[in-house]
């Protein structure tokens, strides 16, 4: 076969507008044919053009890594200060620097690394499948391995994998919303667009991007990876997502510490220099002081923890796939959650098909049954249901002449088929719109009735009556359509109502105990359904959710944002709603000021998903859903978010904690070398030995991430809070700072040391502090009641061991140390002892959170 010679290479000339060529001269440009590739030839294509994938930016090279980290200003000043030093002969001081630098870049990239395989291999776990045609036959396979020349088979909540054209299509709609901005869904028919100038224009064209929400198309694949239009966009845009709060507030902090630093060096320069000391020495330590002061381990100590945390959750069923969504997560306080599958089990199953006297009539399920048969586009539970109700009996044998697949708009499926010469138009739907579009009834007998007020009623308490009972229904209706052979856009008009299908969607026996769980947690449950507020009433109360309200989706439509976003909070079930009403109660939430999540499965939630701060879908769900989402639970199970939301927590708490660590020592410290510049006659520390307390300070908290975290914590919501951190600051840092200029006053004053023995001692002071706090502010409890992580005790002790140890190691003197004497390590102790009894005292101010 001539396809299994050469492939093309995706060219110009076939990307180029592809649309204006007809699919034959395409198939045959591209080698392929309209049963797909060989395997073998598949292969070879994506050896040769490599994988479909986008914005999926290779590793940076080590080399370059290397160089972008050492381009980090901080590190810039070390590189100087180096220099400097190695030129004006200051040889220990040149390589501690050196060390310094490479072991702080080292640490970082080996963390960071490690944090990014993992985030890696979680999203590869969700990777999105398309089914191709392979060797003839229908395969899956990951998005990523498909190639030019492919023939995909897509259907409705599919996401559109590559560029390419549509070789066969049926009431296929696709949302271009990405693509065009264009929000409405346009429909796509086979053929070639040779006037089109642009992708909005191909109306026989598939994008990378786009996601089918109706209907079903077989695609000829064209261009991938970054050949596409949608690849081309992304690459130039290279879209970071958007900051999360807590990620603004770090920000913030940031700057600030980046401001208070640089106002203190500069302070502690001038002081010196104007008490004229020597200025390189000076100008050495104010920079020593500088890398000191930054929390250059916060990205580290985040990335690490929200890799950890991402793990742990993937442990616990829920895939991450934004790493940054923990932080929402964690601070997430109203959650939406749409009905099947998440609150039910949706095992449905057909329980009645009542005619319009309300017993039941063989009639009404066989015609929902063809329907449902018939039905190409979203399949649903209840399509399922219904089928499975007719296995085993007599069915006729239909044939299928159109469809006017199901939108979430019309809330109905209409198929045009025929049996035995007799062509009728068979139309299920909600029943309400069903009932609006009959003129007449059919009973028992065969008779047509007319639809008149009375009936309508009948009809309309025999359908409340079941919902009720939290029964799901839907309308059955006909009519006959002998010349045609289309269903046109007025046909769904006029119809025969035949009567309802009932079905049972039993609650989900987890689902209770979920929600409590949740709402213990401080998390509001709000339910987002499309189908009736009967039923969903129905099923909450079973759930003995303590929900308020219901606002339905004819309600929503009347009012504007504002009026919404005044409602929703008093408003806990919301039905009949559309895929837009979705987002607009969403956006109404988030203008309240709430954290939102929204967890749904459907192409009708993807919207919704998207525009939640943090969005969740569930494995089976469509893909549309899974691409919106930020985390994925691999159970359908409200059980497995709850413990999702108290691993976010505690991610978020451990960074809180190094937070607060950082930021308390840091503050102390700066007071406290203002001070000391003023006072005393010698710098207190050498530049190289503020750069040896800072890497073994930044040592001692590797194992935070690791640590537990107190049960308050995970209680209740909980967000960046720059007031509480703003007052541990004010209360630690001069606490800290207390005890420096204790320590001072017993050097100078009781054991009138050497400047030499000065530094090493409070050296070892200042060490032991800043690292033995952890112990004490790593919960709010009283510090001994609870054990911290085995990792944070090793990484801590082992980093005052080395502090401890370094004056009495025989190159202490070239780092400008001398060994304290026994009493004088004695007095430390006690000082240290004294600090840490006083902070534990102190906390239960400090650590007061005021959210
Ligand atoms: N296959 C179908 N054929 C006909 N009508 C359907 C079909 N699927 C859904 N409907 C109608 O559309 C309505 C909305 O769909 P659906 O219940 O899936 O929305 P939803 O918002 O996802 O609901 P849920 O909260 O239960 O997940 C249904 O209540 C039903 O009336
Ligand atoms: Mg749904």
């Amino acid at each position: 076969m001539s396809r299994a010679l050469a492939a093309p290479a995706p060219s110009a000339d076939v990307g180029d507008a592809f649309w204006k060529s007809d699919p034959d001269a395409l198939l045959a440009r591209l080698l392929s044919a309209r049963e797909g590739l060989a395997q073998t030839d598949a292969d070879a294509r994506l050896t040769r053009n490599g994988p479909n994938e986008i914005g999926e930016t290779a590793p940076r090279h080590i080399v370059v890594d290397l160089l972008h980290r050492l381009a980090n200003p901080l590190i810039a000043i070390l590189l100087v200060a180096a220099a400097i030093a190695g030129a004006t002969g200051d040889l220990a001081s040149f390589l501690i620097i050196l060390a310094v630098v490479i072991l702080s870049t080292l640490l970082d990239m080996v963390q960071e690394h490690r944090a990014q395989a993992t985030a890696a291999a979680l999203k590869r776990s969700i990777a999105l499948h398309a089914s191709v045609l392979r060797d003839g036959h229908p395969t899956e396979i990951p998005i990523n391995a498909i190639v030019a020349g492919d023939v995909v088979q897509l259907c409705a909540g599919d996401l559109v994998p590559a560029d390419g054209i549509a070789l066969a299509a049926n009431g296929a709609q696709v949302n271009e919303a990405l693509l065009t901005g264009e929000p409405y869904p346009v429909e796509k028919r086979v053929g070639a667009n040779p006037e089109a100038s642009t992708p909005a224009e191909a109306t026989g064209a598939l994008f990378h991007g786009t996601s089918v929400i109706a209907g079903t198309a077989t695609m000829l694949v064209v261009e991938t990876s970054a050949r596409t239009r949608f690849g081309a966009i992304a690459q130039s845009l290279a879209v970071a997502p958007a900051p999360t709060a807590f990620e603004r507030g770090i920000h913030k902090l940031g700057m600030l510490i980046a401001r208070l630093t640089i106002f203190l060096v500069l302070f502690v320069l001038l002081a010196h220099l104007a008490l004229g000391r020597p200025p390189l020495q000076s100008f050495l330590f104010a920079m020593a002081l500088a890398v000191g002061l930054t929390p250059e381990l916060l990205p580290m100590i985040m990335t690490v923890s929200l890799a950890r945390g991402a793990r742990r959750m993937a442990s616990a069923r829920v895939v991450v796939k934004r790493l940054s969504a923990i932080h929402d997560l964690g601070e997430m306080d109203v959650l939406c959650t749409d009905k099947t599958g998440t609150l039910t089990e949706a095992r449905i199953t057909l329980v009645g098909h009542p005619g319009i006297d309300g017993e039941d009539d063989d009639r009404v399920a066989e015609l929902a049954a063809i329907n449902a048969r018939f039905e190409t586009g979203l399949k649903s539970p209840l399509d399922e249901a219904l089928i499975t109700h007719m296995t085993g009996r007599p069915q006729g044998d239909w044939t299928k002449l159109d469809e006017r697949p199901f939108d979430f708009e019309r809330r109905r499926v209409s198929v045009l088929a025929e049996h035995q010469g007799e062509r009728i138009e068979i139309v299920k739907g909600a029943p309400e719109t069903m009932l609006a579009l009959c003129r007449q009834a059919r009973d028992r007998s065969g008779a047509l009735v007319t639809m008149d007020e009375a009936l309508r009623s009948r009809l309309i308490a025999l359908h409340d009556e079941r919902a009720a009972q939290g029964l799901r229904l839907l309308g059955v209706a006909w009519k006959p359509a002998p010349d045609q052979d289309r269903i046109g856009d007025t046909d769904e008009d006029g119809l025969i109502f035949a009567g309802y299908c009932v079905f049972v969607d039993p609650p989900k026996a987890s689902a209770a105990d979920a929600v409590a769980r949740l709402e213990a947690a401080g998390i509001r449950i709000k339910v987002i359904s499309g189908d009736a507020g009967a039923v969903v009433e129905h099923l909450v109360a079973n759930l003995a959710l303590p929900v308020e309200g219901l606002l339905t989706g004819e309600e929503i439509a009347r009012l504007d944002d504002a009026a919404l976003a005044a409602r929703v909070d008093s408003v806990d079930l919301f039905a009949r709603v559309t895929p837009d009403q979705k987002v607009r109660v969403v956006r109404a939430l988030r203008a309240r000021g709430h954290t939102v999540g929204f967890m749904g499965d459907g192409i009708n939630d993807a919207p919704a998903i998207h525009a939640a701060d943090v969005g969740l879908s569930v494995d089976g769900a469509t893909d549309v859903a899974r691409e919106a989402a930020d985390m994925i639970l691999l159970a359908p199970d409200l059980g497995v978010l709850a413990d999702g939301v108290a691993e976010g927590r505690r991610t978020y708490a451990n960074i809180m904690k190094y937070i607060r660590m950082g930021t308390s020592s840091n503050f102390g410290n700066m007071l406290t070398m203002a001070l000391a510049s003023l006072v005393l006659p010698f710098l207190p520390l050498t530049a190289v030995q503020v750069l040896l307390n800072n890497l073994i300070y930044d040592l001692s908290q590797i194992g935070i991430p690791f640590d537990s975290a107190d049960a308050s914590d995970l209680e209740r919501p909980r967000g960046w809070d720059m007031t509480g951190l703003v007052r541990f600051t004010a209360i630690m840092g001069p606490l800290s700072s207390l005890f420096d200029i204790a320590t001072f006053a017993l050097l100078l004053e009781i054991f009138h040391v050497d400047v030499a023995t000065f530094r090493s001692a409070w050296f070892i002071e200042s060490m032991a502090t800043q690292i033995l706090v952890v112990f004490i502010i790593r919960t709010a409890r009283p510090a001994w009641t609870g054990r911290a992580h085995i990792a944070l005790v090793v990484t801590a002790l082992g980093g005052l061991l080395a502090a401890l140890a370094l004056p009495f190691l025989p190159f202490a003197p070239l780092l400008d140390f001398a060994p304290p004497s026994g009493m004088l390590l004695g007095a430390i102790a006690l000082l240290v002892l004294a600090y840490l009894v006083i902070s534990e005292g102190m906390k239960r101010f400090a650590l007061r959170s005021t959210s």
